[in-house]
């Protein structure tokens, strides 16, 4: 592990499965890496202590502990979401640990946001500020000094965990591990902030500390997690399942190629340092090592459109250009909302107006109002749905 002098107490919410297969494992499970050539695996003991979340108790007595320097929270892009009674979420959750906290010891702490969304940091920061609205002062002005909000940038792909992962893992380790994790050979994990009471030595694993990560989040967020959600909705409605099968598509390889193109027009970083992402990331789709399902990927899609594509095809449509890779995008996600089992927190209402007259328009206008009043683009959008379902030779 990076460093044997921390642990891990890992809280799952929702999987209550999960805490008790690594408590019965005593925190160990396998990472088994699948690139081009033989896969390799190798024990991770970084957990100490693995709970359910109904462990109220415990997570309470962890979080007012000033042994517990820092938090890490991987909830997904709609765990950051508030909605009325913040009881039973992610971020009312985090409220109650850090009240504790400041009534018991007042340490600091580190908030460690490691999911897909640009300023992650800054955006756990604002939740947390707007559940404690109704909070004690001098409880809200301890957040302001105490509490360090950092950002990271998280960057490998690691699909979720099939049948097929937990045998191959096992005859590869001999260990029977009912939690394996498998992944790619590329990781990258960059940070920018303050850690008041210490870290781990998470570099001698590779994570880099930067003073201002955000044109490396950009890159990111559009290169990678962009044609992640391109081909996650175009891809199906052209008979495709997983990112390799997608990118082995001659439709989908040229609209993957020309949403790289259109999003460099825009991107902060260096030509050659895009040029570079690009054609690492050129390898990794099209890896049989790891098959990423489209499915999985495509959850949650009006907590990740706002931030992979809309940036890049508002830029676009300023520049009065109409780009195919954006357009397709928002039209698979129609194709998607009509066709597809949908999981999304606003899953409800998208189907409902995916399903209505004048779908594209009022679609659109449930992401933004200004590119629904777009005509040219929403026009553009209804065409590609035909064009999609011309392509695959199918009704949609
Ligand atoms: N897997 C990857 O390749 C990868 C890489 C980089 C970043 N990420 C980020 O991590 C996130 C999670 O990926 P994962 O592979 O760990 O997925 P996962 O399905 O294994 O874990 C998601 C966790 O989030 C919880 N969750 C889901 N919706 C929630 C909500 N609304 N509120 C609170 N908790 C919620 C689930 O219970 C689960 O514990 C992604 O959404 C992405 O933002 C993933
Ligand atoms: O649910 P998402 O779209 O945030 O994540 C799915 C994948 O795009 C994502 O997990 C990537 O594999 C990851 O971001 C790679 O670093």
């Amino acid at each position: 592990m990076a460093d044997p002098d921390w642990g891990i107490a890992a809280y799952t919410f929702r999987n209550t499965e999960l805490p008790r297969t690594l408590a019965e494992q005593d925190g160990l499970y396998s990472l088994q890496v699948r690139g081009e050539g033989e896969p390799r695996a190798e024990i991770v003991d970084a957990i100490s202590r693995a709970h359910p979340g109904s462990e109220t108790d415990q997570w309470l007595a962890d979080l007012a502990s000033p042994d517990v320097t820092l938090l890490t929270l991987t909830i997904t892009e709609a765990g950051y979401r508030l909605s009325g009674d913040q009881d039973g979420t992610a971020i009312g959750r985090v409220l109650a640990g850090l009240r504790g906290r400041h009534r018991a010891s007042g340490a600091p702490i580190a908030l460690v946001p490691c999911d897909n969304l640009p300023g992650n940091g800054g955006v756990l920061r604002e939740a947390i500020r707007t559940a404690a609205a109704g909070e004690a002062p001098d409880f809200r002005s301890w957040i302001e000094d105490h509490v360090s909000f950092v950002d990271t940038v998280v960057d490998r792909i690691t699909p979720a965990t099939t049948e097929q992962d937990v045998t191959a893992t096992a005859r590869l380790t001999g260990f029977e591990d009912r939690a394996p994790v498998v992944t790619e050979p590329f990781s990258e994990w960059l940070l920018a902030g303050d850690f008041p009471l210490g870290r781990p030595a998470w570099e001698n694993s590779g994570a880099r500390f930067v003073d201002d990560l955000a044109a490396y989040e950009q890159r990111k967020l559009w290169f990678l997690n962009g044609a992640h959600t391109l081909l996650a909705y175009a891809g199906p409605a052209l008979g495709c399942a997983t990112v390799d099968e997608a990118v082995r598509h001659p439709v989908l390889a040229r609209l993957t190629a020309s949403w790289w193109d259109v999003a460099s027009r825009h991107a902060s970083l260096p030509e050659e340092d895009l040029a570079d992402y690009r054609q690492r990331l050129r390898q990794r789709f099209s890896s049989r090592g790891v098959r990423h399902n489209l499915l999985q990927i495509a959850a949650d899609g009006s907590q990740k459109i706002p931030a992979r594509i809309l940036p890049v095809l508002r830029a676009e449509r300023a520049a009065q250009r109409m780009p195919d890779a954006p357009v397709a995008a928002l039209a698979g996600w129609l194709i998607h909302l009509r066709d597809r089992p949908v999981s999304d927190p606003r899953a409800d209402e998208l189907v409902s107006l995916a399903h209505s007259a004048d779908a594209p328009r009022r679609v659109l206008s449930a992401l933004d109002v200004t590119l629904a009043n777009d005509r040219e683009l929403v026009s553009a959008v209804e065409d590609y749905v035909e064009h999609l379902r011309l392509s695959a030779g199918r009704t949609v």
